[in-house]
């Protein structure tokens, strides 16, 4: 289309590379869990998000153990112009994201987000401008998470606006958290929006069986409206 009408230079911008360092010494990888394990259920779900999101994933999933040499090192070889690390972005004696950023000179931009699931999610800047999103270990918390901060990041390195939220009604009312955002996996009727439960932070149910997620704005009772997280390109729902 360019040369048709005569550009020899254009500018663009390359796609946004992305990493993705999932912490736990708990996590198994393939099968059902035992005593004591988990199966990580982020790893499997984070290409897609990315793809969806229109960054590149050229190192794939890493998996990485809770001790904070390895999470440095990691964070330290990490090429990527965004890297993701799960499981990690609490305060307990495992949870060494906030020291690895430390030792590497990075800025926390962001620390914890007043919304639930996804709270103690964390934004650091690395000195070179190279960003660190922390994703809590919790799937449904890790997901909104990605769908807060490492969307927004993604489009911003791409250049692009950041997608409105349309309104939609909740016909039987949803409850508000008093001072965070809920974002409630609804499913959508003619009527409008309809919770469908099953949306604790380490249930991935509600959000995989979902439409979208409503976006629910503080307050001391029940909304009766919320924003939609549905806009095709940047969530897992999109047709
Ligand atoms: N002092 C504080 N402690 C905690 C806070 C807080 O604000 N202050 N917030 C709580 C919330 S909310 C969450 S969410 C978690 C986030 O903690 P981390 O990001 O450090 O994650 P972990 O403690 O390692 O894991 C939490 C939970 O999720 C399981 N997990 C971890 N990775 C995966 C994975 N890839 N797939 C499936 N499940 C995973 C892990 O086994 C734990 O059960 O912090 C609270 N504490
Ligand atoms: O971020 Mo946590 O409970 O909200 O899973």
């Amino acid at each position: 289309m360019a040369a048709t009408v005569g550009l020899d230079r254009l500018t663009v911008i390359p796609k946004p590379t992305v990493a993705a360092l999932i912490t736990g010494d708990e996590l198994v990888h393939q099968g059902p869990s035992g005593p004591g394990q988990v199966r990580d259920a982020i790893g499997p779900m984070l290409p897609a998000l990315i793809t969806q999101a229109g960054a590149h994933l050229p190192a794939g999933i890493n998996h990485l153990g809770d001790s904070l040499d390895e999470l440095t090192r990691g964070l330290r070889e990490s090429q990527a112009d965004l890297t993701l690390v799960s499981g990690s972005s609490a305060a307990g004696p495992a949870d060494h994201l906030r020291q690895a950023l430390t030792a590497l000179g990075a800025e926390l931009v962001v620390d914890g987000v007043a919304c639930r699931p996804g709270h103690p999610q964390a934004l650091a800047q690395l000195p070179d401008g190279r960003l660190i999103l922390g994703l809590p270990g919790n799937p449904f918390a890790a997901l909104v998470a990605f769908l807060t901060l490492g969307v927004a990041a993604i489009a911003r390195m791409r250049g692009l606006p950041l997608a409105e939220l349309p309104q939609i009604a909740i016909p039987g009312g949803v409850h508000c958290h008093p001072t965070s955002t809920r974002l409630v996996p609804v499913r959508l009727t003619p009527d409008g929006a309809v919770p469908i439960g099953h949306d604790g932070s380490a249930m991935l149910r509600g959000p995989a069986t979902a439409d979208a997620l409503a976006v629910v704005t503080p307050g001391p009772t029940k909304a009766i409206a919320a924003r939609l997280l549905t806009s095709a390109g940047t969530t897992p729902w999109a047709g």
